[in-house]
């Protein structure tokens, strides 16, 4: 297998799991971009633009979460007339899942195959600890490890006492202040896209990742907005994901900017994003406990002593209710679809 691939991860893992599709007019590659019917691919002998064969189809329409994303491998097929068909995805070690705004609650798949998801948080107006929590719960949930990057570092005066701070909302989570414009902490986040390894971005329009995106590359490889800086809003602008190899091996894959990120099932990711909640509720006197007006609440006397911030346990409420209510929506959708089945048989 070429070196560009393994610069980007390929391993045995994922030769083995080729093998199957290996044939002479067949390649391994991996997705820069997705878009709607057509992926861009890196393989073997460099960029192609494929479209979706007829049993990624298939499987997409029972499951879009199938469809091929930014970071996926996939096999290609080379066809006579020169057309190039994405047959396969290979399976998939970790992905970034979001639920999408439609009503009937499926997931849409942001990033495939990432070892370290960096949840980015601009430190200028002030990071939003609600919305950390959120994307740090999805970033648990992908199976890759968490990063918080807090940009802009530039913008304020005492980064690293803004940095202590949102530590506390991120147990077991290296956080990192960076700024793009002084180069400052660029090094430290292209240690998390080491020859072989992907890092994941994952935060708000007008976070900076684009320009973190930038500032890893050395060139102006991702489009980056001009938005108002009074407000520090940002403009959907990233319409597309973008995987970008790094010159030194590695590769960093940009997620659109998010507005509403719903949760998908996070009750893994939920819990381990609020490690220091989950550690707490181990001495609850139930094990069911919803540590709301329980006898022997643990996580509630952690509250009253001034242990944990009853900021932090409203958070994890409000989360955990959201999860619920998905789960519920869904379950009624499973049960909907077999009435369907039984009404037509
Ligand atoms: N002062 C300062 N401004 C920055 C820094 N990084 C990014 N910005 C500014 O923040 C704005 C948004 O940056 P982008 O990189 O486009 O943000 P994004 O997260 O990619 O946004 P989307 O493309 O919408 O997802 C731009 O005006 C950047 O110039 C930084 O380190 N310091
Ligand atoms: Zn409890």
């Amino acid at each position: 297998m070429s070196h560009v691939l393994s610069q980007l991860g390929w391993d045995e893992f994922l030769a083995s799991a080729y093998r199957p599709f290996d044939r002479s007019d067949a390649t391994a590659g991996r997705v820069l971009r997705a878009d709607r019917g057509v992926c861009t691919v890196l393989d073997e002998s460099g960029v192609t633009r494929a479209s979706l064969g007829g049993n990624v189809l298939l499987k997409a329409a029972k499951d879009p979460a199938l469809l091929p994303c930014a970071g996926d491998w996939v096999v290609l097929r080379h066809w006579p007339d020169r057309r190039t068909t994405a047959e396969a995805v290979l399976p998939r070690r970790t992905c970034l899942i979001r639920r999408t705004s439609d009503k009937d609650s499926t997931g849409q798949v942001l990033a495939a195959n990432m070892d370290t998801v960096a949840v980015v948080e601009p430190i200028h107006p002030e990071p939003d600890d609600a919305r950390i929590e959120r994307l740090l719960a999805l970033a648990w949930e992908s199976g890759a490890r968490p990063l918080l990057v807090l940009t802009k570092a530039d913008t304020t005066a005492d980064p690293e006492a803004i940095t202590r701070q949102v530590a506390e909302i991120a147990p077991g989570v290296p956080v990192v202040a960076v700024s793009a414009r002084l180069a400052l902490g660029v090094e430290q986040i292209r240690s998390y896209a080491g020859e072989g390894h992907t890092l994941a971005l994952l935060g708000r329009s007008g976070a900076g990742k684009s320009t973190l995106v930038n500032a890893l590359a050395g060139t102006a490889v991702m489009p980056v907005q001009q938005i108002r800086d009074v407000d520090g809003k940002g403009r959907h602008t990233t319409a597309y994901r973008n995987l970008v190899l790094l010159a030194g091996g590695g590769a960093v894959l940009d997620t659109p900017g998010i507005r509403g990120v719903g949760l998908l099932d996070t009750a893994e990711g939920l819990s381990r994003a609020f490690a220091d909640l989950t550690g707490l509720a181990q001495d609850c006197r139930f094990d069911d406990c919803r540590h709301e007006s329980e006898p022997g609440c643990a996580v509630t006397a952690a509250v009253a002593d001034g242990t944990l911030a009853a900021r932090r346990l409203a958070s994890w409420r409000k989360l955990r209710h959201e999860i619920e209510v998905e789960s519920a929506r869904q379950s009624a959708r499973l049960a909907g679809a077999a009435g369907h089945r039984r009404r037509r048989s």
